[in-house]
């Protein structure tokens, strides 16, 4: 399984690591703009030297209660350090956010997949997607970041998510994107209480059955945290575990802040994929 881009094909074969680059000015301590993108430019590439195979490029937090930030502002923030990173390095950036102008700036800019936690629900989100042809990373979401922690519910939540995806699916393709350019995501943390979530990556496994790559995102995460009645800055050792078990499970993409960590675990991942195919 692969994606392309323009001349850029990534093997989904090995699970990769998406590095988590937050361009918010809540994700650094002080500091003005040019402070900020600088202190971005350095993590990404401290993140590509600890194994990072896309860099996930953010502009806007999508925390629950976390302001609306406005599309030119959004804009702003990203497309300097995208330029910046892509003069350095003809790596995967991901441009992660859910307005149709902000991925238009940041493909220009040289991003290459778009991922949207509002899998291309908004005003013009799949015209961009499908005029620039590139990946696409749907997410599922119940509600909004505002609001989606209320009160999660669901029938099964499991075949909730994949029904949404379904739909999701045929709009995308309805609009002229090829189905192989989209990547699915449960969407961990976003409108899910801890059981679901849990369950969720018990029952990984079963979004294979579209055929298509799976993201997984659980990296600090609050079901993390909760579970081991933890801080949120102390959750390195259940992050791993998480992006263990999600690529276990055959999760390709594993989108996480602790790079290096999580690389090593994928390694062995993957060489205990191989030695018990070559047991066979
Ligand atoms: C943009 N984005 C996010 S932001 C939430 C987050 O990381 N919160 C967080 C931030 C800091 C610490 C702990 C948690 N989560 C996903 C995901 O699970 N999948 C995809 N595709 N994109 C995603």
């Amino acid at each position: 399984m692969e994606i392309t881009h323009k001349n850029k094909r990534l093997s989904l074969d090995s699970p990769v690591v998406m590095g988590i680059l937050n361009v918010t000015p809540d994700s650094f301590s002080d500091g003005g703009q040019y402070q900020q993108s600088n202190k971005a430019i350095e993590h990404a590439m401290q993140m590509l030297a600890d194994g990072a195979t896309i860099l996930d490029i953010g502009g806007e937090s999508t925390r629950p209660g976390a302001a609306d930030v406005a599309e030119q502002e959004e804009i702003d923030r990203v497309v300097p350090v995208i330029k910046a990173i892509r003069a350095q390095s003809d790596c995967w950036i991901s441009i992660d956010t859910s307005k149709a102008a902000v991925m238009r700036a940041a493909i220009d800019a040289g991003a290459d997949l778009i991922n949207d936690v509002r899998a291309l629900q908004e005003p013009g989100a799949l015209e961009v997607a499908a005029e620039r042809q590139v990946p696409v990373c749907i997410m599922h979401m119940q509600g909004q970041p505002r609001t989606m922690q209320a009160a999660p519910a669901y029938d099964n939540v499991t075949r909730d998510v994949k029904a949404f995806l379904t739909e999701r699916i045929q709009a995308c393709e309805a609009a002229g994107i090829s189905r192989q350019q989209i990547i699915l995501d449960p969407g961990y943390g976003f409108g899910k209480s801890l059981a679901h979530n849990y369950q969720l990556l018990a029952e990984l496994d079963s979004f294979h059955d579209f055929g298509l790559p799976v993201l997984a995102g659980m990296s600090r995460k609050s079901m993390i945290y909760k579970l081991v009645d933890k801080t949120p800055h102390d959750v390195l050792g259940g992050s791993i575990a998480c992006a263990t078990l999600a690529a276990q499970k055959g999760a390709q993409i594993i989108r996480v802040h602790d790079v290096k960590e999580t690389a090593d675990a994928l390694r062995v991942v993957a060489m205990t994929k191989r030695a018990g195919a070559l047991g066979e």
